[in-house]
């Protein structure tokens, strides 16, 4: 339950508390600091490397985290590449967001691509190399009907809002 904070200072506005989950994780790599939050209400845990290694300009590479988790049916761990990891080295991941299903009980794994055109990016075991972030999901009852509801949005999409602000 997220607590309302009403604050003098503000207009009445619901001030989340940090919602928490147990996750079960085995440490198949025990040496291995946890993932964990960098600050307290950060939405990703930072999963870390296993091993050594050099990612060359362009190269991909499927990197073990050193642990296994048990998500709860009903959530998802989404894996999600780390935005200073991006912006400093061009480092992203082949298929962010990582969907890590409730019932997968394999290492967690983060498939990292070098999209630098000319640096090689070097790691060290323990580095920080994503972030996974737990959110409650629900699965679709698929219903098929002749003609879908009116929004006002309707069929537009692909930049039919315009691409610019200045446009
Ligand atoms: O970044 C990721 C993405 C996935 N996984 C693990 C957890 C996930 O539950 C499993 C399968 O992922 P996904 O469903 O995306 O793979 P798929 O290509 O559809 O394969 P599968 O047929 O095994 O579901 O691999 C990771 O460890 N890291």
């Amino acid at each position: 339950m997220r607590r309302v904070i009403h604050s003098p200072h503000l207009p009445t506005v619901g001030l989340g508390t940090v919602n928490r989950i147990q996750i079960l994780i085995q440490q198949l790599d025990p040496e291995l600091p946890l993932p964990r939050y960098a600050h307290h209400d950060d939405a990703g845990a930072d999963l870390l490397t296993a091993e050594d290694f050099t990612l060359e300009p362009g190269q991909r590479r499927m990197v073990p985290t050193g642990v296994a988790v048990a998500i709860p049916e009903g959530w998802v761990g989404l894996v999600h590449p780390r935005s200073g990891l991006a912006h400093k080295h061009g480092i992203s991941m082949v298929n962010a967001p990582g969907t890590v299903d409730a019932g997968y009980r394999g290492e967690l794994k983060v498939l990292l691509i070098n999209t630098d055109p000319t640096q090689p990016v070097s790691f060290r075991r323990g580095d920080r190399i994503a972030q996974i972030v737990f959110q409650e999901v629900a699965q679709a009852v698929f219903t098929p009907v002749d003609t879908l509801p009116e929004s006002v949005r309707g069929a537009g999409g692909f930049g039919s809002s315009g691409l610019t602000t200045t446009a």
